[in-house]
């Protein structure tokens, strides 16, 4: 019998949860931009990204909570491209870091299905633990990703409010009942039923971090994506972000200007929930492996005091 079988895997939240309690809240890109492989001294092509990503790893997979690579930087190289995507998914579970593939995938029930088994089936080469998903064709066209991520312990972040300007034009359309406010409402049903099955399957402790040894909070496995640049907005769109219970993927600081403080400030509640993306804003620090782990621990610092 599987080891998977036998021992009842914890579900993404609950790793989650684990990994930001004990490392910190820091979710670091590996986005090799062309300008950013030119100033690394590295090659436009798939060796160039091989080099980059060994980087990015060997210097934060043990200080990260997760590491979040970009997957049109590597779809830009082709077939060799998604071949150094798959290695760095490889590397980045013997390094015991967690992994969010930044695809955005998002279709037909049916299509959706196969986006599903590509990222976040058992033996898939691209397997992730969790997938980011855009919500436009309807909540519900995400299930096949939802269901498919519980069953195999994995997790999804679900687009709400994008920390691009552009966003605004569709996500707070509606007011008090805007299109990312029926998003987070429907990311919080999703973590409540899933609570409330494994309350049914194990008696108690329903969707808590109840494995946790260090003061994880509580945390579904279906996040959402919260720009750092736009944190302030749910509040005034009236979404309750801490009811989700949904880890909030916050990309943003940095390049993008958000700040800690501001973060802190925008989020208020939420925040023991918010896990930070910086990409170019440490990647910038490279080539070196150490410049890259100063600025990596320097972003949890001032994420954590
Ligand atoms: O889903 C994302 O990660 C994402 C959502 C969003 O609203 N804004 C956003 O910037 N991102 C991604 O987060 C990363 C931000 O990169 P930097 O601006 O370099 O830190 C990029 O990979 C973006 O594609």
């Amino acid at each position: 019998m599987s080891e998977t079988r036998s021992v009842k895997r914890a579900s993404f939240g609950e790793r989650l949860a684990e990994a930001m309690a004990t490392r910190g809240p820091l979710c670091v890109g590996i986005d090799p931009h062309p300008a950013l492989l030119a100033q690394w001294g590295l090659s436009d092509d798939a060796a160039g990204l091989r080099t980059f990503s060994r980087a990015v790893l060997e210097a934060t997979a043990d200080i990260a909570a997760t590491i979040k690579p970009q997957v049109a930087l590597f779809e830009r190289h082709g077939s060799r491209g998604i071949g150094v995507l798959e290695e760095v998914l490889a590397e980045a579970r013997a390094r015991g870091v967690l992994t969010i593939a930044d695809a955005k995938r998002g279709d037909i029930g049916s299509t959706m299905q196969a986006y599903a088994e590509a990222w976040l089936a058992d033996g898939s080469p691209l397997a992730a633990d969790s997938l980011t998903v855009s919500p436009y064709l309807g909540f519900a066209s995400l299930r096949p990703a939802l269901d498919l991520a519980a069953e195999t312990g994995r997790g999804i972040f679900v687009l709400a409010l994008t920390s691009n300007p552009e966003g605004a034009s569709l996500q707070h359309v509606g007011g008090q009942d805007s299109v990312a406010r029926r998003i987070t409402e429907a990311v919080a049903e999703e973590n409540l039923r899933a609570a409330e099955r494994t309350a049914n399957t194990e008696g108690s402790g329903a969707g808590t971090s109840s494995s946790s040894t260090s003061g994880a909070v509580t945390m579904g496995s279906v996040g959402l994506v919260v720009g750092a640049t736009v944190a302030g907005v749910a509040r005034d769109l009236g979404i309750d972000l801490p009811g989700t219970n949904a880890p909030l993927l916050a990309p943003g600081l940095g390049a993008q200007g958000a700040t800690p403080a501001a973060m802190r400030q925008d989020f208020g509640a939420a925040w023991p929930l918010v896990l930070a993306n910086s990409s170019r804003g440490i990647l910038k620090a490279g080539p070196s492996v150490e410049s890259l782990r100063a600025s990596a621990l320097e972003t949890i610092a001032s994420l954590t005091q």
